[in-house]
């Protein structure tokens, strides 16, 4: 059992007295002892900007004053929705269990002129290293000014507020658009009782969203959060419909219905460092030691199912960084890194064996990869050539099965008899070839991701259990094969020429007796820096 082992082996070994009780059991905790951190990197999301509010239709009502002049207000303009990556965020599990992201709607107008209050804005924070990716979008707007367009183009006589002098036809049967007087008989109003229906507006925020379709690669800190979907505008109150011959027009028009846009999200990287290694090398327990992870912990193969991120931090803001870093590219100095536990990789992994290749793409979406071998678990350098081998043949067949993927996903595309009843029954507003902005069956077929080749990141190995007897030769001779292949007198474990090998390091640790973990922070710091 790991709980008497370790004991045992504190008795023995006079250095490890030094390891508070509290300590030793964090790292090596009764089975109940963990929390399961949920997790997703890659989910999709409905996002709905807010519909604006109706106009209002009032009149002023006061004393010897019998038929007031109009003075309803317009209604308040739906909320936006922003994205934001931010620091401290690792996974997206948040976003993905809500599916639908709807901003408030805007109020309606009141009376006396007051206009309705904007509705509620929406803020996504995401992990740093999020892509975005647009599926389809449905913007009423757009497609409005697209019909307009249209109409114009074929001849007819729509014309709009601003060219005065030709009567608008075309519009004005628009009575969705319009909204009466409390009271009115919609039968007592023809079109022709309607003035030209005002062209469709934009927020002026409008202005700062994405072009369609969005892809956004968060890959830095934002200081101010991204617009994706700004709100649709209010309607107008009855004052806006004021003419010479009109002074008391009653109504007004309904807001606009804010745009749907669903986006996927993707996380590019999952965190700084990888630890790569079998099941049961120790990995999670590493991870415990050096960050204040609960990952869980057991002397059985499988006991992670999905990565756990960990944080290391390196600058406690008590005054001097507990490392010292140069100055990023970002400016700001480093005050932390992130490190994933995977589950563990076995043999054929890349055949979709053990836990499969879902995790494998984890690994690539790591800055550095740190390879834990378990030096009691027989001859290390074996199982480090083992690992990179794993590695390899899924970088391999990446390439392959990405390549395969989107093939399958046009053909079932093809195949697929999509109901969607709303499409016949609305008038086509798209120009052929130009910007399809409504793409109601989200048929899309998004890009995969790229990311460099595995073998160019930096790496290192991390020898654990340590503590155990036996292990020092086991050590000595993994030491040495990497100063060889650092000097080129063997090949790189990954088999690849222009493998990354500039500074190898081995590093042997206890974790569960949290033993030479403290020299691992430095070095994955000059890693991540150079
Ligand atoms: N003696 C000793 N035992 C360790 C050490 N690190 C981990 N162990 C034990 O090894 C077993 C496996 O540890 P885990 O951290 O769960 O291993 P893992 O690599 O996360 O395993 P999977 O999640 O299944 O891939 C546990 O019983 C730990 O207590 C160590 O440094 N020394
Ligand atoms: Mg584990």
């Amino acid at each position: 059992m790991p709980d008497q082992e370790a004991h045992c082996n504190r008795h023995e070994d006079e250095a490890f007295d030094d390891t508070p009780e509290s300590e030793v059991d964090r790292l090596n905790p009764p089975p109940d002892s963990y929390s399961i951190t949920p997790f997703t990197d890659r989910c999709s999301i409905l996002l709905h900007a807010g519909n604006g509010g109706h106009g209002c239709i009032s009149f002023l009502r006061e004393k010897y004053i019998e038929n007031g002049p109009a003075n309803g207000g317009d209604g308040g303009t739906g909320g936006n929705i922003y994205i934001q990556a931010v620091q401290g965020e690792t996974s997206l599990h948040k976003l993905a269990r809500r599916g639908i992201l709807k901003a408030g709607r805007g109020k309606n107008g009141q009376g006396k002129g007051q206009g309705g209050t904007r509705g509620e804005d929406i803020l996504i924070t995401v992990p740093i290293g999020t892509i975005v990716r647009e599926v389809w979008r449905h913007d009423p707007v757009a497609e409005e000014e697209l019909a307009d367009k249209r109409a114009k183009a074929m001849g007819a006589d729509a014309v709009f507020d601003d060219q005065p002098g030709v009567v608008d036809n075309t519009r004005k049967w628009r009575r969705d658009k319009w909204l009466l007087f409390p009271g009115a008989m919609p039968q007592s109003f023809t079109s022709a009782d309607f003035p030209p229906l005002p062209r469709p507006r934009r927020s002026q925020i409008a202005m700062a969203q994405p072009p369609a379709p969005i892809r956004l690669d968060l890959d830095a800190p934002m200081e101010a959060p991204q617009l994706l979907a700004a709100g649709a505008m209010g309607g107008l109150g009855n004052p806006h419909f004021v003419t010479k011959s009109i002074f008391r027009p009653k109504y007004g028009t309904k807001g606009d219905e804010g745009m749907k846009v669903e986006i996927q999200l993707e996380l590019k990287l999952l965190a700084d460092v990888g630890l790569v290694g079998l099941p049961n090398a120790g990995k999670s327990t590493l991870l415990r030691a050096i960050t204040n992870s609960r990952a869980r912990i057991g002397n059985w193969a499988f006991t992670t199912l999905q990565p756990n991120i960990g944080t290391v931090v390196l600058d406690n803001h008590k005054g001097r960084p507990l490392v010292a870093t140069s100055e990023r590219k970002t400016g700001h100095p480093r005050t932390n890194f992130t490190i994933a536990d995977i589950p563990g990789l076995i043999e054929d992994a890349h055949l979709d064996r053990g836990l499969g290749l879902g995790f494998l793409r984890h690994i690539e979406r790591a800055g550095i990869l740190a390879f834990v071998v378990d030096l009691s678990a027989g001859d290390a350098i074996q199982a480090l050539k083992g690992l990179w081998k794993e590695v390899g043949q899924y970088e391999l067949l990446r390439d392959k099965e990405v390549h395969a993927e989107s093939e399958r996903r046009i053909e079932q595309d093809k195949e697929m008899v999509r109901f969607s009843p709303l499409v016949e029954a609305q008038p086509v507003n798209i120009f052929e070839g130009e910007n399809v902005l409504f793409n109601p069956d989200g048929s899309r077929v998004l890009p995969e991701l790229k990311l460099p080749p595995i073998s160019s990141k930096p790496w290192l190995v991390i020898a654990t259990k340590a503590d155990l007897p036996e292990t020092r030769e086991n050590f000595a001779a993994l030491q040495e094969y990497l100063k060889k292949v650092a000097e080129g007198e063997e090949v790189h474990p990954s088999g690849k020429k222009n493998a990354w090998k500039k500074k190898l390091h081995a590093i042997p640790i206890s974790a569960i007796k949290a033993q030479g973990v403290e020299r691992i922070t430095p070095i994955v710091v000059d890693l991540l820096e150079n």
